[in-house]
């Protein structure tokens, strides 16, 4: 049985809308995902055991079950037992690289990683919708996780639509190490202030997600026009994190006034993020915002965004 290392690429959202409330308590949302080449390695080994061991030396990440990649491969266990007990079980050792807690989906890209590292050892063979599928069970942003791209993600975050790739462009992510921001305490605070604007039926929910599929950004980004991408990002939890952040808010600020196509924080936050044209004007902008904001634990990382997911290597 072979040992696999995985790249497990982080996530920014270039939009993020609040439709509705959903009977199973989560929110409907309508996203636009991508996948941005800044990766955590996740190494799978057989172990000849009949349990899986997770091996991780980041302070912020769990090491036990727990942990969303150890949940992955007990939740494949779950689903094949005669071959978890036939092929035995798997370390599972995870170098960490993207910020944790940071609305970048590190722990749901290492459990992407996870099942697909384990539908190899195992040979299970598995389509890419069935592991979507499974990924589904373990978070809201796992699915798009296991493909990655440029997706409207819309339901939880787990119904994807893969839209035209969106290369060429860089981004600036941006976080001070110091803070984290928890996802539940983000959808409750939106749900508290905004409740009376959403949307109820699966009607008006389908309705909203053509008006996006047709909309500013997915069209810009068909026709690969940078300074209108950057125009159209849009992100409805800045509306609750940023108030109650204000690092982030100035930090997004400061950002979004040294130039670049647009900036906006990810996700629940609080990392934000830079669209820019080249990896020269990335540098450009970093430099400059080091310059302006001087806090030791502010911490920036500049990548290529990029179509390629999960990455055996
Ligand atoms: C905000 C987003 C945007 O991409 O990402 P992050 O900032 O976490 O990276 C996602 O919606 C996070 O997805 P994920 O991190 O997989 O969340 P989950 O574990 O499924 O859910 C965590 C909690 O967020 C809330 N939640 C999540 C998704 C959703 N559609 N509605 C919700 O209300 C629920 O309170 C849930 O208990
Ligand atoms: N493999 C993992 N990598 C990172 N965080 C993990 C992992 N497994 C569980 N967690 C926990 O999940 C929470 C959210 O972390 P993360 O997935 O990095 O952020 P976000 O949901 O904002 O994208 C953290 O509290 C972290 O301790």
């Amino acid at each position: 049985m072979h040992s696999y290392t995985l790249l497990a690429p982080a996530k920014i959202n270039l939009y993020l809308e609040i439709v509705g409330d959903r009977p199973d308590g989560f929110h409907e949302l309508v996203m636009v995902m991508q996948t941005v080449a800044l990766c955590d390695r996740i190494t799978l080994r057989p172990n000849g055991l009949q349990e899986f061991r997770l091996f991780c030396h980041h302070p912020l990440v769990p090491q036990d079950s727990s942990n969303l990649a150890h949940r992955a491969a007990t939740l494949m266990a779950r689903e094949f037992p005669r071959i978890f007990a036939n092929y035995g079980g798997i370390d599972i050792s995870i170098d960490k690289y993207i910020p944790v807690a940071a609305g970048l989906a590190g722990g749901s890209t290492n459990a992407a990683a996870v099942l697909v590292g384990i539908d190899l050892i195992w040979e299970l063979g598995l389509t890419r919708p069935e592991l979507e599928t499974l990924a589904a069970r373990l978070g809201s942003d796992t699915s798009f996780c296991v493909t990655g791209g440029t997706v409207i993600c819309t339901g939880r975050g787990e119904i994807l639509d893969p839209i035209a790739p969106l290369t060429g462009l860089w981004v600036i992510l941006a976080k001070y190490d110091h803070l984290s921001v928890s996802t539940p305490w983000a959808y409750q605070s939106y749900r508290q202030k905004f409740q009376d604007t959403y949307l109820s039926s699966p009607e008006e929910f389908h309705h909203r997600r053509q008006q996006v599929s047709s909309g500013a950004l997915v069209q810009a980004i068909a026709q690969k026009k940078p300074a209108a991408i950057g125009k159209f990002i849009h992100n409805d939890l800045e509306k609750v994190v940023l108030p109650e952040f204000t690092l982030v808010a100035e930090l997004r600020q400061v950002l979004g006034d040294l130039g670049g196509l647009g900036t906006m924080m990810s996700g629940s936050g609080p990392t934000v993020f830079t669209l820019c044209s080249s990896q020269e004007v990335a540098e450009t902008i970093v430099k400059e915002a080091r310059e302006i904001l001087v806090a030791p634990d502010l911490q920036f990382w500049i990548a290529p965004i990029t179509d390629t997911g999960i990455q055996v290597t």
